[in-house]
């Protein structure tokens, strides 16, 4: 059952990591007030909030990132090292991110020993013991990957185990993962939670952030929920259902949104995307037309070359053959401007590295696409700006003080929705969005979809790449891509198994 937090806490455990009343502020936003968090050993306890809510500022303060401004974060009942002292945080705590901390250039070997190398008696390195403590080490605790292959070639599941494991080695026994499976396809995500599992069952304790609700479900046994800063509850997952859950976490009843259950274009509508015999690396030659108004999800498992095949829409790769058209005219690939410039919008898989401008405003980053139509020669009437970045906010649901503020600022999943602004402000005659969820939560998610049914009603096309069975639920249908190949197409209305089997590759 939930407890409210000044109730007497019955259990006499003491928690390995507690927050006392803490808060912190940035400039005039309070992105954390008077937060009570208990975390007790040997869970895996769940964090979750909406974009905003404060769940990177907590992590910020628990891994000793930051300094609170009011209130203490304890481990095992004993109060945090000062900020000042890493090594001692390293020992309590470590964070696994989504964007990596490993050094792509050395191998595994070297980033879990790097700047504490053990030395030979001459100060050299001592690459012999360098490799046999850390295979000793991935043996003690299970971890299956070659510490001699270079970090840049790991897959997101190895790296992460690889940061694991570093942070094992440090004497931490509480990890905070970060949305760990937002980059997963779902076998690695099941075989993520394996690992979680076993390695609850050798002592660790984890602190689990996602913004996918079953997950939390799945894999803890407590949750806490943030809202606008603060603590709401903490409770035992089993005693607390998804809607009380969603609820607390957006302090109104929870519409969870129903899927499409049938197509919604007619046969005879006007062909937007033709493609045939479309090919590129990493995937074969594909045949698909997208009509106007239709929207069509993408899906496959990683290497399934999904993304491949949407980012040679939009002019992030060059083709390899076939024709490309839109309202019949084809359009060069390989290059973004040529995209752009033929009525494609896109929503790019990284948003770090393809998305946005640091230090540019919410206004300035939604509206880059199209400044030539804000102003005479790019030079955008400053309340055409804010007009604009208003309409982002309020359509996309982006919390945020107002537009001109800086993406910078802006929590991970609202710093998504201004991309995908960005991505809507050119009016696309074809919109892709490649795991346009990725990072939103679940009730900005509703807006965000809701936002794809208003571009299809303009009679635009959509293309919708994504790892989330609800995000290709409001497509008319979904193609399903397995080693390059097209192998399957599911009408609105399909079962989850269905589609799952074909992602899997398996045919009926
Ligand atoms: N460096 C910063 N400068 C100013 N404001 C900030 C900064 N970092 C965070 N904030 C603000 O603090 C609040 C909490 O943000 P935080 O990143 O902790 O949210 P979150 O729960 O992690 O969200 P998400 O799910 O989107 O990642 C937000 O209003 C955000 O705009």
């Amino acid at each position: 059952m939930a407890h409210d937090k000044t109730a007497e806490d019955p259990s006499a455990v003491i928690p390995l990591v507690e927050t006392l009343g803490l808060g912190r502020r940035f400039g005039s936003t309070v992105a954390l007030r008077d937060v009570d968090l208990r975390v007790l050993p040997g869970q895996s306890h769940a964090l979750v909030g909406r974009n905003g809510a404060g769940k990177s500022t907590l992590v910020s303060l628990l891994t000793g990132l930051a300094s609170p401004d009011t209130g203490e974060v304890r481990f095992g009942g004993e109060a945090a090292p000062s900020v000042a002292d890493r090594d001692a945080w390293r020992s309590r705590v470590a964070c696994v991110y989504q964007k990596s901390t490993v050094i792509p250039e050395l191998t595994v070997a070297e980033n879990l020993f790097v700047n504490r190398q053990p030395l030979t008696r001459f100060g050299a390195i001592d690459w012999r013991r360098l490799r046999a403590e850390s295979r000793e080490l991935m043996e003690q605790w299970d971890v299956h990957v070659d510490i001699d292959r270079q970090v840049r070639d790991l897959t997101v599941e190895d790296r992460q185990m690889v940061e694991i494991a570093r942070a094992l080695s440090f004497g931490a026994r509480f990890i905070i993962l970060d949305e760990p499976t937002a980059q997963l396809d779902s076998a690695e995500i099941d075989r993520l939670f394996e690992r979680m599992r076993a390695l609850q069952e050798s002592g660790v304790t984890f602190l689990f952030i996602s913004h996918h609700l079953q997950e939390v479900y799945e894999v803890c046994q407590e949750v806490t929920v943030l809202r606008d800063a603060r603590w709401i509850l903490t409770a035992p997952v089993a005693d607390l259902g998804k809607a009380e859950l969603v609820k607390a976490m957006t302090g109104e009843a929870a519409d969870l949104g129903a899927g499409v259950t049938a197509p919604r274009v007619a046969d005879d509508a006007p062909a937007v995307l033709e493609l045939s015999a479309f090919t590129g690396d990493g995937f074969n030659p594909v045949d698909l037309t997208v009509r106007a108004g239709e929207v069509v999800g993408l899906a496959g498992s990683s290497g399934s070359g999904k993304v491949e095949l949407a980012e040679s829409l939009v002019g992030l790769r060059a083709a390899k053959g076939g024709t490309l058209l839109l309202d019949g005219r084809s359009y060069r690939t390989g290059d973004v401007p040529a995209a752009l410039a033929a009525g494609v919008g896109c929503v790019p898989r990284d948003r770090h590295h393809q998305g946005l401008v640091p230090g540019l405003s919410i206004a300035e980053n939604g509206s880059m696409t199209i400044a030539g139509r804000l102003g005479p020669a790019g030079v955008i009437a400053p309340r055409a700006l804010a007009g604009h970045g208003e309409r982002a906010i309020a359509d996309l649901d982006i919390r945020a003080e107002g537009p001109s503020q800086p993406v910078d600022a802006l929590s991970g999943g609202n710093q998504q929705k201004v991309v995908m602004a960005r991505a809507l402000a050119t009016d696309p005659r074809l919109l892709v969005l490649i795991n346009p969820t990725a990072g939103v939560d679940v009730k900005s998610k509703e807006s965000l979809l809701g936002v794809i049914d208003r571009v299809r009603e303009t009679g635009a096309a959509v293309i919708v790449i994504s790892d989330e069975l609800d995000d290709l639920r409001r497509c008319d249908r979904v193609v399903v891509l397995f080693h390059g190949d097209t192998v399957a197409e599911h009408a609105a209305g399909w079962r989850d198994q269905d589609l799952v089997a074909s992602i899997e590759g398996i045919t009926a």
